[in-house]
């Protein structure tokens, strides 16, 4: 019997009332690829859960992640949380975080994991889906650390979209989007984040066997052409 899990986070929180508190603490639950668990009902019958497929999508700024996950979704179905994009749309609807949002964002810092561990917990937990493409996080270890801490998960599998730096300035200078961070001041304070602190966390998964190293250069259908292997290869198993 396949029951969708209610919410993920709620695995190694057993604060949270959910059907995944009933999974034995010591399962290793996301294993690669892996997207169904053995767990017992409260009646004590074991039956199979769907688990979430979580796929953190990183790489410098303009590499190219949002492209891709546009791409993705059209053809597989994910649905694709920007970690930006949440915390964009939080200083539109949250006055108490707006002005720390903005001002991270033009100093090409990075805002504090609580608060983008809870958005990206509170977008998966409203989805009905179960696949996911964290787009942009996490950009740091301190990241990476507060995600597992607080949600108990780790990524599937993840995601690097490796391009040259004279590329992904070309790329943010010329995007329209009328993005705070989309100017060469900020580019640069942007990459240096990126080499001190996100790489770390590619060399992280890298280690783990997780990473997936695309090279971002090229068209961007010659991009997905990367990409879609990696999914077509898994999607009957995370279906
Ligand atoms: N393969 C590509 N070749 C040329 N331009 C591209 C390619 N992929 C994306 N772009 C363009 O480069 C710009 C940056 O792409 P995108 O927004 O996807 O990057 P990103 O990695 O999400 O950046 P950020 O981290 O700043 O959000 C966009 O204007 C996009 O249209
Ligand atoms: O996890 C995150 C994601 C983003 N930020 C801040 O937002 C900007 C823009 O992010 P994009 O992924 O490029 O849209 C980023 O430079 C950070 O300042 C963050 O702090 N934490
Ligand atoms: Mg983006």
């Amino acid at each position: 019997m396949w029951r969708r899990v209610a919410s993920v986070f709620t695995l190694l929180a057993p604060s949270r009332s959910s059907v995944l508190n009933k999974v034995p603490h010591n399962l290793k639950f996301l294993e690669v690829f892996a997207t169904e668990v053995m767990t017992p009902t409260e009646d004590g019958v074991l039956s199979k859960v769907k688990t979430p497929f979580i796929t953190f999508v990183l790489g410098g700024p303009g590499s190219g992640k949002g492209t891709q996950c546009l791409k993705i979704v059209e053809s597989f179905g994910f649905t694709h949380l920007s970690a930006g994009d949440l915390l964009r749309k939080e200083t539109s609807t949250n006055a108490k975080f707006c002005d720390m949002i903005n001002d991270t964002i033009k100093e090409g810092g990075i805002v504090p994991s609580e608060l983008t561990v809870k958005l990206i917990q509170g977008a998966i937990d409203s989805s009905e889906n179960y696949k996911f493409l964290i787009d942009g996080f996490p950009r740091s270890e301190e990241n990476r650390s507060a995600f597992e801490k607080i949600t108990g998960a780790e990524p599937n599998i993840v995601l690097f979209f490796d391009c040259p730096e004279e590329e992904m300035v070309r790329r943010v200078l010329s995007r329209n989007e009328g993005r705070l961070d989309d100017n060469i001041d900020t580019m640069k304070k942007r990459l240096k984040t990126f080499t001190a602190l996100s790489l770390p966390v590619i060399n992280y998964y890298s280690e783990k066997g997780k990473l997936l190293k695309i090279n971002a250069v090229g068209t961007e259908d010659e991009v997905f052409e990367q990409v879609r292997p990696v999914f077509a290869k898994y999607e009957k198993e995370i279906r």
